[in-house]
């Protein structure tokens, strides 16, 4: 039995973003003449929006806050900096395209839901050609609580007409299965991703993908339950 909706994550699900992002917080930290961080540690950071990218930088760490006036010069730089960036480096994973053409050929409809900003999102899908896949968007911004809260979810299943139970949820982070746990719908991690620096089958997503274009076969496998 297929999902009535397939709800996909955007960066590390889709889009390897981490080349831009890595470019725009090493050109802040340089131009407040600080080290730069690099892809790698961006890697770690990236998943709660590009705010909690530009403090994390800060503080060289996950968790914790950097000093708020040191924040407020460095995020502008960053958003300045993105804005010219967001598409020039980043490029969807292999087997990304072919994935999301397989589910539009099986008539399933399809949304995005990321914890980027609306700002960034809508030009990264455009530029990238996955914005015509997707009958809806719902960015970090557009609603008052982002994943790792179920509402996204919730709200993007209503607009849909489904229960978040008829759906499936495809991600790549702590976020991704926290928020569809909490909303009921089933979810389907890359083994890619970003995900702070930990394997996501610790999370224990309903299984897990290598490449997107995989899905037509595990929904044929039937190992996923819907309601
Ligand atoms: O932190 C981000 O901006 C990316 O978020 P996403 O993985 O939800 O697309
Ligand atoms: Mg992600």
């Amino acid at each position: 039995m297929d999902p009535r909706l397939v709800i996909f994550d955007l960066d590390g699900t889709l889009v390897d973003s981490v080349p831009d992002l890595a470019h725009c917080v090493d050109e802040m930290m340089a131009t407040l003449g600080r080290e730069p961080r690099g892809e790698a540690m961006v890697n770690e950071w990236v998943g709660n929006g590009v705010e909690r990218l530009v403090r994390r930088a800060l503080i060289g760490q996950l968790e914790g806050e950097p000093d708020e006036d040191e924040f407020q010069r460095a995020y502008p730089l960053f958003l300045e900096c993105y804005a010219a960036n967001s598409s020039r480096h980043s490029r969807v994973y292999p087997g990304v395209m072919e994935g999301l053409a397989a589910i539009r050929d099986r008539g399933l409809p399809m949304a995005c839901i990321t914890n980027k900003a609306e700002r960034f999102t809508t030009p990264l899908l455009t530029e990238l050609g996955l914005a015509p896949f997707f009958g809806q968007v719902l960015a970090g911004d557009s609603l008052p609580r982002s994943k790792p809260d179920p509402l996204p979810l919730t709200q993007t299943a209503a607009d849909f007409g489904v229960e978040p139970g008829q759906a499936l949820m495809v991600g790549d982070s702590v976020s991704d299965v926290k928020a569809a746990r909490a909303a009921g719908t089933p979810i389907v991690c890359m083994t890619y991703g970003y995900n702070h620096g930990r394997d996501i089958r610790e999370m224990e997503p309903d299984a897990v993908m290598d490449r997107l274009d995989e899905l037509p076969a595990l929904l044929d496998s039937g190992r996923l339950r819907f309601s």
